[in-house]
């Protein structure tokens, strides 16, 4: 069994280190004996078409501009949704990947990949701080696992049209727009605001993608530190 994780666009969409998600996945799927690669993409090389998770991260509206003109020119993340790939997109990534996304304080529109059915406009306060977040969407967790936590720092509100999902409930934060939302699913495609990186604060979120892309359930993966480490975050956040 392979998998192959692609960090799309870190130079642009990667502050935050939103880049450790990669990561994250590439460990927890080798840890099971998965044959798992991370290939780094920037713009100007082309997205493999063997690729089964692909990344997006956090940036700033001119580098999600330029991000949103090379990912048009290349084709490859359409293609990628196409046969089924999953795409995981954090906060800038996120509103890139919807029908279109406002930058700077004139909220200027500038056209998405249209990969989700969201959009996003300035709000009117930018969101920033710990997050608390019960995950409800498809593959919700059960108990603590449902609890995802992180820290957002965004201007953008983003607005949910009828083929997304809300990824989560926001309990603490401002999540998509303040309204009591959290991130957006729509068949393999997730986006969602948190950075921390994500995916370390949150294993069951980084093994549901894994069951996604691999299309069967895993084992699960016992790790008392990274238990002990998420409920001393839990606890942070709730104070
Ligand atoms: N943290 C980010 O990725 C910021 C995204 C976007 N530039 C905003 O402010 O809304």
């Amino acid at each position: 069994m392979s998998l192959e994780i692609v960090n799309v666009y870190q130079s642009l969409l990667g502050i935050y280190g939103d880049q450790g998600n990669g990561k994250v996945l590439l460990k927890r799927a080798q840890w099971r004996g998965i044959d798992a690669t991370l290939t780094q993409v920037e713009p100007g090389q082309p997205l493999p078409d063997t690729g089964d998770i692909f990344l997006l991260g956090g940036g700033e509206d001119g580098a999600q501009t330029s991000a949103v003109r090379a990912l048009k020119a290349d084709g490859g993340l359409h293609r990628a949704v196409d046969r089924g790939a999953v795409v995981f997109a954090v906060c800038a990534g996120y509103q890139v990947l919807g029908h279109s996304f406002g930058v700077g304080d004139a909220d200027e529109l500038r056209e998405g990949l249209g990969l989700l059915d969201v959009t996003t406009t300035r709000g009117p306060k930018r969101a920033v701080g710990e997050v608390l977040h019960r995950w409800t969407a498809p593959g919700a967790q059960a108990g603590d696992d449902a609890w995802l936590t992180g820290f957002e720092n965004h201007g953008g509100y983003t607005h949910l049209g009828a083929d997304a999902t809300p990824l989560a409930r926001r309990e603490i934060g401002v999540g998509n727009a303040d309204d009591g939302t959290e991130g957006a699913v729509q068949g393999k495609v997730v986006g969602t605001y948190p950075h921390g990186p994500i995916l370390p604060r949150n294993p069951a979120l980084a093994d549901w993608l894994l069951q996604l892309a691999l299309d069967h359930e895993l084992d699960p993966l016992p790790s008392p530190e990274h238990d002990a480490l998420r409920r001393d975050r839990l606890a942070a956040v709730r104070r």
